[in-house]
């Protein structure tokens, strides 16, 4: 059912929403709104669609001297053509940005940045409640801790596993806040007298090296606090205290956890995690979005056999040392990730007929649903600047990211936001804007909040690019190739020179392996050694972990150090190995790897709408999947069949062995569709194979056409049962 409201068609579920929820309380009225709405469409979608033809001719130019060249390859010769061709682009002169108006969360708080899919409620809360989080419960339930020597996490509270990990939480504490005298595994009683923390550690009161760092209490004051406040680093935690609780109860000085600020942002995702493909589905996005902004969003659910209705935690109060009261954020400053350029929506239908840019219909709802924040209407704040924070993907070139902006101004006027209220992250992962970034920036300068290496999207887009030259070294090789370091350390680069230090973020990417927590506890410090001052986890438990390394690592002494620096050319070194003989086995390996990893995200995202997923790869190791990682997988597929490392038939053959994998894998689940045996009829299955057989004719490489499409399929199969 659709409406048609001026010369625009909007579905009838999309009309409703925006007229009855998200423009109560914006001070705009329907009709200005609708008819504002329809002059923006108009303006901007001729604009988008060329900026999509550009991206096609730039790529068929490139196919094409791939072909020509790919015998007698000279770096030189092929950097001379990208820039007759205007990939790569004159660059601007130097220059600082100059936002405005931007939470501390962003300019003075190094810290995690968590990502979650907007379309699942449950989890969304979840991830905004995230600012904070146990680092007992972190610990105990992640591997950090081997499950071996009687410490395993069986099914009731144990307490050899129990004491490794307050002994990790007190080494941890001796780190951070370290005493004058002694160890935090000591103390027998922490007191506050005349605005001092005093701990006992037997016989011998101590205070901290630091006195400063000790910020307040909550609960009595004197010797028994139930929570002493800290700060290190720009990032608080506090240690609670009960003697009643089960673990306080056990512990000398009655310590019952250290409570981290852990996600100190969040991205809320209608993007590259999120299954939607109608209009149905964008209004479960933008309702989830909206209450979110609001304060109003519930979700009511069971677990285990209690039912817990969740909702946004509220801010957190302290007394100071000195006994004035004073609040902390209890929520991470949500920012929201919106489509990129690509797609359209037939949601709303233009004047002609064609459905809108989803970008465009983005950037108009989801600020929309964010001005409730700008006008304090909600029960919480999000921005304590009045700012509206807009992720945006998957731009290529600076071209794009001044369409961005413009389009941000444009969406401010009809909003009746103040100039530059709507904030931009600008996603450093695809080729052209990686090598052309201080111009992208530039187009951004009074607006950019972050740029972030999706390093994810930018090895699909290596892969697409330069699809025709030659075989891709294997997917696990990529990490180590040349143009990915480069790439990393001139984004950071990039951004310190164009004074991103305490104004905005230099973001790293996703920690991919949700279950691996040792692993990312030993590695992924080296993203802030690198520069940056925030990075991506897939989890709240990876936020809480991963805050550690900012206490560990002073990210903004490391990013004063950064100087200027060429990367041009090593980015430009192309991750392709045209001489290299891989073994039988070799090969299947990666096929079966790549196979297992497409069906095993396709089957849920086509069958189930869900957009992100853990899947196991051939070692049984959970792997975070979402398009990115998609891209990556089908294009290294395509590429590999294209250059004839594989043929036609042992692709097919492995992707229906590995179809079996993945149906065993998901048995336990009532929901589930096999993909086997009737192969013919799974969409699913079908989505997988165009993914690798039609990999070469998507745009960029991009999976969101042939899941769109085949999503739509299936949708219309189910309503036909
Ligand atoms: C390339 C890119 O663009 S990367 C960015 C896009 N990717 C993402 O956003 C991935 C975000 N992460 C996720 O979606 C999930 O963590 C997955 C799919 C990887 C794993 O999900 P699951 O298998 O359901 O996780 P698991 O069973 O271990 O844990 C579920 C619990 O953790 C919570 N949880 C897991 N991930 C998140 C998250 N990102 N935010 C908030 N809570 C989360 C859930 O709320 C749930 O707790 P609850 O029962 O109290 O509600
Ligand atoms: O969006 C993130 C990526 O790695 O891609
Ligand atoms: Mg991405």
């Amino acid at each position: 059912m659709s409406e048609k409201i001026g010369n625009l068609t909007v579905e009838a579920s999309l009309y409703e929403f925006i007229n009855q929820e998200a423009l109560v309380d914006s001070g705009l009225t329907a009709e200005q709104f609708w008819a504002d709405f329809e002059r923006l469409i108009r303006d901007f979608s001729g604009r988008n669609k060329k900026l999509l033809k550009k991206r096609e001719e730039i790529q068929e130019k490139i196919d094409q001297w791939n072909r020509d060249n790919q015998d007698d390859y000279f770096q030189e010769a092929y950097e001379a053509f990208l820039k007759e061709i205007g990939y790569l682009e004159k660059e601007v002169d130097d220059f600082e940005i100059t936002t405005e108006n931007v939470d501390p969360e962003i300019t003075a708080q190094p810290g995690p940045q968590l990502v979650v899919p907007v379309k699942n409620g449950r989890y969304a809360l979840n991830a905004a409640n995230a600012r904070w989080g146990s680092l007992y419960d972190a610990l105990y339930g992640s591997d950090i801790i081997p499950e071996k020597d009687g410490a395993e996490q069986g099914t009731s509270y144990n307490p050899v596993r129990g004491d490794k990990v307050v002994a990790y939480a007190k080494r941890w504490l001796d780190e951070a806040i370290p005493l004058t005298e002694g160890s935090h595994k000591d103390a027998k009683q922490y007191k506050v007298e005349n605005g001092i923390l005093y701990v006992d550690i037997g016989g011998k009161s101590v205070t901290l090296q630091n006195a400063k760092q000790f910020l307040g209490t909550q609960g009595e004051k004197g010797d028994s606090p139930a929570a002493m406040l800290f700060k290190n680093h720009g990032l608080y935690f506090e240690i609670q205290i009960d003697a009643n609780h089960p673990i306080g109860k056990t512990d000398e000085a009655h310590v019952k956890d250290v409570y981290v600020e852990s996600a100190i942002t969040t991205i809320i995702d209608c993007e590259d995690s999120v299954a939607a493909v109608d209009a149905e589905d964008k209004v479960d996005v933008y309702r989830n979005w909206l209450g979110l902004m609001n304060g109003t969003l519930t979700k009511t659910f069971t677990k285990g056999n209690q039912t817990i209705t969740r909702k946004l935690h509220p801010d957190r109060t302290y007394s100071s040392p000195f006994g004035e009261s004073f609040t902390l954020p209890g929520r991470s400053l949500m920012f929201n990730r919106n489509v990129g350029h690509l797609m359209t929506s037939d949601a709303i239908l233009d004047e002609n007929g064609q459905p809108v840019p989803e970008g465009i219909l983005d950037a108009v709802v989801t600020s929309l649903a964010a001005k409730q924040d700008v006008l304090g209407n909600g029960n919480f704040q999000n921005s304590a600047e009045g700012s509206i924070y807009i992720v945006k993907p998957k731009m290529h070139g600076s071209e794009e990211v001044a369409f961005t902006n413009d389009l941000f101004d444009r969406v401010e006027d009809m909003l009746g936001l103040k100039r530059h209220t709507i904030k931009v992250g600008v996603m450093d992962e695809e080729r052209r804007t990686s090598l052309n970034l201080k111009n992208c920036i530039y187009e951004a300068r009074e607006r950019i909040i972050f740029i972030n290496t999706g390093f994810l999207d930018r090895t699909g887009d290596e892969i697409h690019t330069s699809m025709e030259l030659g075989p891709m070294i294997r997917k696990n090789e990529m990490k180590a190739s040349t143009w990915l370091q480069a790439y990393e350390d001139s984004n950071v680069n990039v951004g310190v020179n164009s004074g991103f230090r305490g104004k905005a973020q230099i973001g790293k990417g996703m920690w991919a392996m949700p279950k691996l927590m040792k692993d990312m506890m030993d590695k992924k410090d080296g993203q802030l050694k690198a520069g940056a001052n925030t990075a991506w986890v897939p989890s709240p438990t990876a936020a809480t972990l991963h805050a550690l390394h900012y206490h560990d690592v002073d990210v903004f002494k490391v990013q004063q150090a950064i100087t200027q620096g060429e990367y041009r050319d090593e980015m430009l070194e192309l991750p392709i190995d045209a001489t290299r003989q891989w073994s039988e086995k070799e090969i299947q390996q990666e096929l079966d790897n790549n196979a297992q990893g497409i069906l095993g995200y396709v089957v849920r995202w086509i069958d189930q709408g869900v957009g992100s997923s853990s899947v196991p790869d051939i070692d049984n190791v959970d792997l975070m999947e979402d398009r990115a990682t998609l891209r990556i997988s089908s294009q290294h597929m395509t590429n590999w069949l294209h250059h004839g490392i594989c043929s036609e038939e042992q692709v097919l053959e492995t992707l229906k062995r590995m179809a079996k994998v993945v149906d065993e894998q998901n048995a336990g689940d009532p929901n589930y569709t096999p993909m086997a045996p009737d192969y013919d009829n799974s969409v699913a299955f079908q989505a997988g194979c165009d993914l690798v057989f039609k990999g070469k004719e998507q745009p960029n490489g991009y999976t969101e056409p042939i899941l769109h499409r085949r999503r739509q399929e299936a949708k219309a199969k189910m309503v036909a049962r």
